[in-house]
């Protein structure tokens, strides 16, 4: 049998109990095996809800109405729980909620998922280092979690995340309490993860720009527009209230543009568009 390495969204529409409005509206999309999606709209327009439906949330633990389908390297949740789960690494909003207030220290809280899949001991710590030293861990792991801060906290949360290795990463903005430096070295750990599908709800729109593949613009909880980042932020609409990239705002002041006539969004592209014009 050829493998499925596609995350495919068809027609997907979602309500709440007791909510009248669907919070996504026939959502359809297709994404290839070690893409980095950004999610990105303005307040309410279902992020987090796609999010939910994703890790399999909605319908497993949040209840809603689904009509459509999905399904993640040829898996949905109904052809069984434990095998979507183990497929994916979650950090949703609120991260504190999601540890699981059992472990003494941060490097017990890491292992944590890799101690119920019954992983060898010594497999066990190298890979608690290796996780904690991605997320800038390396000096608090044998504190409380409850002790850390905001930033450190969601750190944590994205370390237990990624502690097993999953196939697919959904992150609904997992740098909302990091200092500047936490979210950059963040992002810039994000630039370099491979093979991994990663779904990440940002309003760091610049951070997006650099290292997302695609970008998912929900409004009103309908997919108005699904592209590369250079692609989607050269036609933005004012109703979607998202601002442009600040390398494309400097660009457009400039007037400087790149061979195929649009602005650019990141760093490599502003390089190019530099070359256009001398
Ligand atoms: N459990 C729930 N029950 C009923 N309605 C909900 C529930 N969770 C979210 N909603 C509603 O669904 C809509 C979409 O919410 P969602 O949290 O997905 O949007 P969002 O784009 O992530 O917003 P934000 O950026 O503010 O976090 C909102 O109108 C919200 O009030």
């Amino acid at each position: 049998m050829v493998e499925d390495k596609r995350i495919v969204i068809e027609n997907l529409t979602t309500r709440y109990p007791g909510t009248e409005q669907p919070q996504l509206r026939q959502i359809n999309a297709e994404v290839h095996t070690g893409q980095v999606v950004g999610i990105i709209g303005n307040s309410h327009s279902g992020k987090s809800t796609l999010c939910r439906v994703l890790a399999g949330v909605i319908p497993k633990i949040v209840s809603a109405e689904i009509e459509g389908d999905w399904h993640m390297l040829g898996r949905r949740v109904s052809d069984g729980w434990r095998a979507y789960n183990a497929m994916t690494g979650v950090v949703l909003q609120n991260p504190a909620g999601q540890l699981s207030g059992l472990a003494d220290t941060v490097a017990d809280e890491i292992a944590f998922d890799l101690i119920n899949q019954g992983m060898a001991e010594g497999l066990i710590q190298k890979r608690v280092v290796e996780v904690a030293t991605q997320m800038g861990l390396i000096e608090q792991l044998n504190l409380r979690p409850e002790s850390l801060s905001g930033g450190q906290i969601q750190r944590l949360a994205i370390a237990t995340a990624i502690a097993a290795n999953p196939a697919v990463l959904i992150m609904d903005d997992p740098t909302s309490e990091m200092d500047p430096l936490g979210r950059r070295q963040f992002f810039q750990w994000l630039a370099q993860v491979k093979e991994t599908n990663v779904f990440i709800v940002t309003s760091e729109i610049d951070d997006l720009c650099e290292v997302g593949d695609v970008v998912w613009v929900l409004n009103e909880g309908q997919m108005v527009a699904q592209g590369r980042p250079g692609e989607v932020f050269n036609h933005l609409a004012a109703d979607w209230q998202i601002p442009a990239p600040t390398i494309q705002q400097l660009a457009q002041k400039m007037d400087w543009h790149l061979a195929d006539g649009r602005y650019p969004v990141n760093d490599a592209e502003l390089k190019e568009a530099r070359y256009v014009h001398n």
